[in-house]
């Protein structure tokens, strides 16, 4: 058995721990010979790709980032020639079948491509943790600890100014980043993209904390619309993939609260830092479970499948089930913080 494998979408912590999870249970256990396409599709267009064995995967488990690159190209272009262009390319390199690493973008065009009969295995990565299908996806955990450990040192010099300090998260369309640092955290607002708020609501939770003595920490993910606004607030220019970029709605809030309220309030855009560094235990070991059950599916012949966190056990379900609708923070989960907001 021949097979390919390739990153796709944003990076995130736990890249590298899945894919040696997948080349030691490929080539080790099973006798499969492995390669890994560079950055995304790119690496399928232009025909760049590594070998990967055991001495390519040698210590990559704690790193952050992928040994692989990725990239947001999509292999539905001209130049990408669709599942036809694959397909040629696959067979150039006598691949039987693809394990496409990537969130739910990825994931849509693993559906797609099963669905011209190519051979492939989905695994969910995605800081966002919007993919369905699984329970968590690896990325999450590292980037909620990185954004729990930014509203610590956020909230030390918060108190000591006495100001109302607005974190912005990233998400894009799902809040689970805000929701879940924001509880780790104990932010006394936590705005998320499923559930707008008014900035009348939002000033009267941040008054209630000042009355309290105390002073706020709000977390504010990167897709939240104020009630009313007709789209997110975007950065100038686009993503990879032709999308606006989010980013900036902390920006816009602070100010707003502090010229309602007259406390002074500061933001913080946290960016890309939720992406880098070592992943956490946790993702390491979803991860690396995620590869091996990758190359467990190939030895299956069990196609068209992602692997899946379904409480302590790594399934595999049909990619359908993944990328069917965007995993988005359900109204009770939003409801039971938002009692304690304030
Ligand atoms: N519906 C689609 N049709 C064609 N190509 C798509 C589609 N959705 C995604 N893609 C391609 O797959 C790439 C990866 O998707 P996307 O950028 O949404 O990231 P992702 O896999 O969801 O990961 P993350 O959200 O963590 O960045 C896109 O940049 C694009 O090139
Ligand atoms: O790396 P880029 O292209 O700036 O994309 C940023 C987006 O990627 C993610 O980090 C992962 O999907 C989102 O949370 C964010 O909106
Ligand atoms: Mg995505």
């Amino acid at each position: 058995m021949r097979i390919g494998m390739l990153v796709s979408g944003g990076d995130c912590p736990g890249l590298n721990a899945a894919i040696r999870g997948a080349v030691l249970r490929g080539v080790d256990v099973f006798g499969f010979e492995m390669i890994g396409f560079m950055s995304g599709w790119r690496g399928v267009i232009e025909n760049d790709w590594i070998p990967l064995d055991r001495r390519a995967v040698r210590g990559i488990s704690p790193m952050g980032g992928t040994i692989l690159g990725t990239s947001r190209v999509s292999p539905f272009t001209d130049e990408g020639g669709g599942a036809e262009g694959i397909r040629a390319r696959m067979r150039e390199n006598d691949l039987d079948g693809l394990i496409l690493i990537g969130g739910n973008g990825t994931q849509t065009v693993a559906q797609m491509l099963s669905d011209e009969g190519i051979n492939v295995v989905g695994v969910p990565k995605t800081i966002d943790n919007d993919l369905g299908g699984t329970d968590f996806t690896f990325g999450f955990d590292t980037a909620v600890s990185i954004a729990t450990d930014a509203i610590d040192r956020l909230r030390t010099t918060g108190e000591s100014h006495g100001r109302c300090m607005v974190l912005e998260v990233m998400g894009r369309d799902a809040g689970w980043i805000a929701l879940h640092a924001g509880m780790a955290g104990g932010a006394q607002v936590i705005l998320v993209p499923e559930f707008p708020e008014s900035i009348e609501q939002i000033c009267e939770w941040v008054e209630s904390v000042r009355d309290r003595g105390r002073h706020s920490l709000v977390v504010v993910a990167e897709g939240f619309r104020l009630e009313g606004m007709e789209s997110e607030v975007t950065r100038a220019g686009v993503d990879g993939f032709g999308r606006p970029r989010l980013g900036g709605v902390a920006e816009v809030l602070a100010p707003m609260i502090e010229e309602r309220t007259g406390i002074e309030s500061r933001a913080t855009v946290l960016g890309h830092v939720q992406r880098g560094g070592v992943p956490t235990a946790f993702d390491r070991v979803l991860a690396t479970r995620a590869g091996i059950a990758a190359s467990d599916a190939v030895e299956a012949g069990d196609w068209g499948v992602m692997t899946s966190l379904q409480g302590n056990d790594i399934v595999t379900v049909p990619l359908a089930e993944a990328v069917g609708s965007l995993k988005v923070v359900p109204r009770d989960r939003y409801e039971q913080v938002r009692l304690l907001f304030g």
